[in-house]
């Protein structure tokens, strides 16, 4: 609870607001069935100017208790909302700190579930909280004690009464307990089976994979609905249960009022107030049911989002490292390194340095491990062993927003986000104005279809950027790359939807206006990094061969490998 704490101190005028309309709304129903008593009273005494009376108050009671709850019902959904707007807000901010390995841990999947669902599910406890915590006692306290005193020979009928419900409900909760820690669980299940698949449907429809994926997703939503259905028939006995309790407390104390009205004749007033307090005793404890069910739901969410929010980030920047003006070279020192939980050796005792301009191509076989090396260069993660050094300083030495502006990683998969394509370049370059805008796209080779568009770079960009084909991501996400001017550029494989003009025009543009920059090209063709300064060769996470691509012609056996495959499927096709 103490995930809530906090935010209970900023919305305290609202919550006291919500504490004393309970408070008035729980009196008003308190006070209603003794009127009711005063009015019989009066009636069986002929009299009606009292009964006038009373009735006037009666009205008054209950339009007081009306706008008490009204207010009540604003106010605790007002607060609950704030309250998970905040933690919603906490947590997503947690999570931009996480490094790559923590999102792994936890899979996207998850932490969309945690920022959604189980944020909801605090909503509906903190609500439900605030409209029954407090009156649930004050009616089952006060109704108690007024039933007694009302009928007090009838003590019996009200503990029986409220031990059979208590019996109930703790029979009822102890097998719903378990079901509701089982269904977050389900949930995230479900969502991520649905998001594979949608954003796989191309693949599921070549392959005509429809039924596999109709039958995964069917068996998932089918073990959630089952919880869910156990949940209901719970709740659905509950109910009828109560109200066979409360029919038969009423028939008693009715019966019993009935064989005793010769002795006490009074009684016959006090009869209606007495079972009106017997059903605010039921409605107390029905209260505290659903506060429990929410809880119990609402608990496990809970939890969930503190351990998000309580999750050291696995790697962090130093925060007194002020901003580095940092050169363009990047020196790898015996650098070794595994996957977080993953034994296995990705890169193994890499060294080389790149000066400042240059132009590095990595090659080598899929699986070999350039991708990593690109990831430790924008520090993504860090090393197992070994330093990285960018302009001679040990990435852990630099400061966060320095490194972000003298890395640009191009990714080797071309992720845009819906909005514009100008929200898009900003990425690169908050501040990037039309003319930089028109350099970048040109480099990348992507002005010419941008152009085309009325709207130019005010064109939209729908979700997952399917209004865009391949290449043209690719371009896109080059342009986004190089708007900034970096001093390193790293190109994972980013050419690889392109043909061999704009590849052989973009590389022609990198060499021409980004002189200065020291470029790393990822490719799996030889062809792509041919004209590079340096080609580092990469062999099963070793760093087997360095130099142009006429020396390791001549002296890596690796590379000589993979030129003569490729050149052979070059022939052949
Ligand atoms: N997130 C990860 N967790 C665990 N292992 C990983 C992860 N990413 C990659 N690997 C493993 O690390 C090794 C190197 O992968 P990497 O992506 O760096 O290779 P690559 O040379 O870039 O391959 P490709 O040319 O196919 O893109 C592979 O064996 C891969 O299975």
């Amino acid at each position: 609870m103490d995930l809530l704490k906090p935010y209970l101190g900023k919305y305290k005028g609202d919550l006291a607001i919500t504490v004393i309309s309970v408070i008035v709304m729980a009196g008003a129903a308190l006070w209603q069935p003794r009127l009711l008593q005063e009015v019989m009273t009066a009636i069986t005494q002929d009299k009606m100017s009292r009964v006038n009376a009373i009735g006037i108050q009666l009205i008054v009671v209950a339009v007081i208790g009306l706008i008490a709850g009204t207010v009540n019902a604003i106010f605790a959904a007002k607060v609950a909302q704030n309250i998970a707007a905040d933690v919603r807000e906490k947590t997503y901010r947690k999570i931009q700190t996480f490094s790559f390995a923590d999102i792994e841990r936890f899979s996207v999947g998850n932490l969309v579930v945690r920022l959604t669902n189980d944020i909801q599910q605090i909503q509906t406890l903190v609500m439900t909280s605030l409209q029954a915590l407090l009156r649930m006692p004050i009616l089952f306290i006060g109704a108690l004690y007024l039933a007694i005193k009302t009928l007090p020979d009838l003590w019996w009928i009200i503990v029986i009464m409220v031990i059979t419900v208590i019996l109930i409900t703790a029979f009822v909760f102890a097998k719903m307990g378990p079901l509701f820690g089982k269904i977050q669980g389900l949930i995230e299940k479900t969502n991520n089976l649905a998001k594979e698949n949608l954003q796989g449907v191309r693949v599921v429809k070549s392959f005509n994979q429809e039924k596999n994926v109709q039958e995964n997703f069917d068996a998932a939503s089918g073990e959630l609905n089952d919880v869910n259905v156990k949940i209901g028939y719970l709740f659905s006995v509950m109910s009828p249960l109560f109200t066979m309790v409360s029919q038969l407390a009423i028939a008693g104390s009715i019966w019993f009022v009935g064989n005793q009205v010769g002795k006490h004749p009074l009684w016959i007033a006090s009869v209606s107030s007495f079972t009106n307090y017997l059903m605010q005793i039921m409605m107390a404890v029905i209260i505290g049911g659903m506060v429990m069910s929410f809880a119990a739901r609402g608990l496990v969410s809970i939890k969930r989002i503190k351990e998000v929010i309580d999750t050291e980030p696995t790697m962090t920047f130093e925060q007194d490292v002020p901003e580095q003006d940092l050169v363009g070279s990047v020196e790898f020192d015996d650098v070794s390194f595994s996957y977080p939980n993953d034994d296995m050796v990705v890169l193994k005792d890499i060294s080389f340095k790149a000066q400042a301009g240059e132009m590095i191509g990595i090659v080598g076989a899929t699986g070999s491990g350039k991708t990593t090396l690109a990831q430790l260069m924008a520090r993504l993660f860090d090393p197992s062993k070994g330093t990285v050094k960018i302009g001679g300083v040990d990435l852990k030495q630099v400061n966060e927003k320095s490194l972000r502006q003298t890395v640009s990683y191009v990714l080797q998969r071309a992720t845009l986000f819906s909005g514009k394509i100008a929200d898009n370049l900003r990425q690169g370059k908050n501040d990037a104005t039309e003319h930089d805008m028109k350099r970048a796209t040109e480099i990348a080779q992507a002005a010419e279809f941008i152009e085309r568009y009325e709207d130019v770079y005010d064109h939209p960009v729908e979700e997952r950027s399917s209004n865009f084909s391949g290449g043209q991501k690719q371009r896109l996400s080059i342009a986004r790359g190089v708007i900034a001017d970096p001093k390193i550029l790293i190109l994972d494989d980013s050419t690889s939807a392109l043909d061999a003009k704009s590849e052989k025009l973009v590389k022609e543009a990198l060499d021409r206006d980004l002189k200065d920059t020291t470029t790393f090209i990822i490719a799996e063709k030889i062809s792509s990094v041919i004209n590079a300064d340096r080609i580092l060769v990469l062999d099963e996470g070793k760093l087997v061969g360095m130099g142009s691509h006429q020396e390791l012609i001549k002296n890596s056996a690796v590379y000589q490998e993979i030129y003569a495959t490729q050149k052979a499927q070059e022939v052949n096709n």
